[in-house]
C-alpha cells in the first residue's frame, strides 16, 4: 500500500476546462517527491487537493490506506510566503497550530523550541517576525509546519523569494530534518535544480496532468558539491528537455 495514493484525480474550477485532469500518483512513506511544472499548469491545485482543502470532482487520494476528506495534523503546509502573525513571538507563530486546537502544554513548547533550534534559531524564539530575516522567516514557517510532526508534509515554491545561498541551506535543513523525522514530502517548484538536488522522484506536470516523471539516484544525502557534477547536470539537462519538449 502507497503511503499517499492520488487516483485519477480530476478537478476543474468552474466555468473552465479541467486543471488537474486525471492525475495518477503514488508516494511510498519517508519519500520526497518534487512537482515541476511552469505557471498556471495545476502543480498547486494538485497540492490543495492533497491536502483536503479541495474534493476532486472524480477520482481519489488516500493517505495511509483512508480516502482523505478534509485537512487534518497528518498533514503539514508551507507556503511561498511565511505568512506569520506580527503580533506574535518566532516561539508562538512556530506554536500556532497547536494554539489552534487546544492550550499548548510544557511538552509543545521544548518541541517548538527544538525545531527552531535544528533550524539555527534558538536565539531568535522570543524575536517578532519584523526583526527576523526573509530566511529566518522561512525557517519559522517551516518549523510551524513540522511542530505537530505531520506525516506528510506539502510545500508549495517554499523558498521561491530567497536569494541562491539562503535557499541552499534551507533546502539542506529541510532534506534533514524531513529525514530524521522519516516525513513524505510533496514539494513544488518551477527549479529544475532544486528539484534534482531535493527529489528521490519528480513528476512533471503540464495541462493538468503528469508528462514524464523521473526517479533520482544521486547519492543521500545531499551535498551540495554533487550540484557541479556530471551525475547532476545530467539529470537536470534531461528534466530541461522533457519540459522544452512539452512546450511548457
Ligand atoms: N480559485 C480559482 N478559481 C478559478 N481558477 C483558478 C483558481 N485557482 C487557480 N485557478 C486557475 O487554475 C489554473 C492552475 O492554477 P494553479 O495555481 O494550480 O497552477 P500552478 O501550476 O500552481 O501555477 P503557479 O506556478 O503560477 O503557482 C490556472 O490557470 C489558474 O488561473
Amino acid at each position: 500500500m502507497a503511503f499517499l495514493d492520488i487516483e485519477k484525480v480530476v478537478f476543474t474550477y468552474p466555468g473552465r476546462a479541467p486543471v488537474v485532469d486525471g492525475v495518477d500518483w503514488r508516494m511510498q512513506a519517508g519519500e520526497f517527491h518534487c512537482l515541476l511544472g511552469r505557471s498556471g499548469c495545476g502543480k498547486t491545485t494538485l497540492l490543495k487537493l492533497a491536502a483536503g482543502l479541495l474534493k476532486p470532482q472524480s477520482g481519489r487520494i488516500v493517505l495511509r490506506g483512508g480516502e482523505l476528506a478534509a485537512p487534518g495534523p497528518q498533514v503539514g503546509f508551507m507556503f511561498q510566503a511565511p505568512t506569520l502573525l506580527d503580533w506574535l513571538s518566532a516561539l508562538d507563530n512556530v506554536l500556532l497550530p497547536v494554539s489552534l486546537q487546544r492550550r499548548p502544554t510544557p511538552q509543545d513548547a521544548q518541541r517548538a523550541l527544538r525545531l527552531l533550534d535544528q533550524l539555527g534559531l534558538a536565539s531568535h524564539a522570543q524575536h517578532h517576525p519584523r526583526q527576523l530575516s526573509g530566511g529566518q522567516q522561512s525557517r519559522v514557517a517551516l518549523a510551524r509546519a513540522l511542530v505537530l510532526e505531520p506525516p506528510l508534509l506539502l510545500l508549495d515554491e517554499p523558498f521561491a523569494a530567497l536569494d541562491a545561498i539562503t535557499r541552499a541551506e534551507l533546502q539542506d535543513d529541510l532534506l534533514r530534518t524531513c529525514r530524521e523525522r522519516g516525513t513524505t514530502v510533496l514539494f513544488v517548484t518551477h527549479d529544475i535544480n532544486e528539484a534534482v538536488y531535493l527529489g528521490d522522484r519528480i513528476a512533471l506536470m503540464h495541462g493538468g496532468r503528469i508528462v514524464e516523471n523521473w526517479t533520482i539516484t544521486l547519492p543521500a544525502p545531499r551535498t551540495q558539491a554533487m550540484r557541479h557534477g556530471p551525475a547532476f547536470n545530467d539529470y537536470c539537462a534531461r528534466v530541461r528537455a522533457a519540459m522544452d519538449g512539452a512546450g511548457t
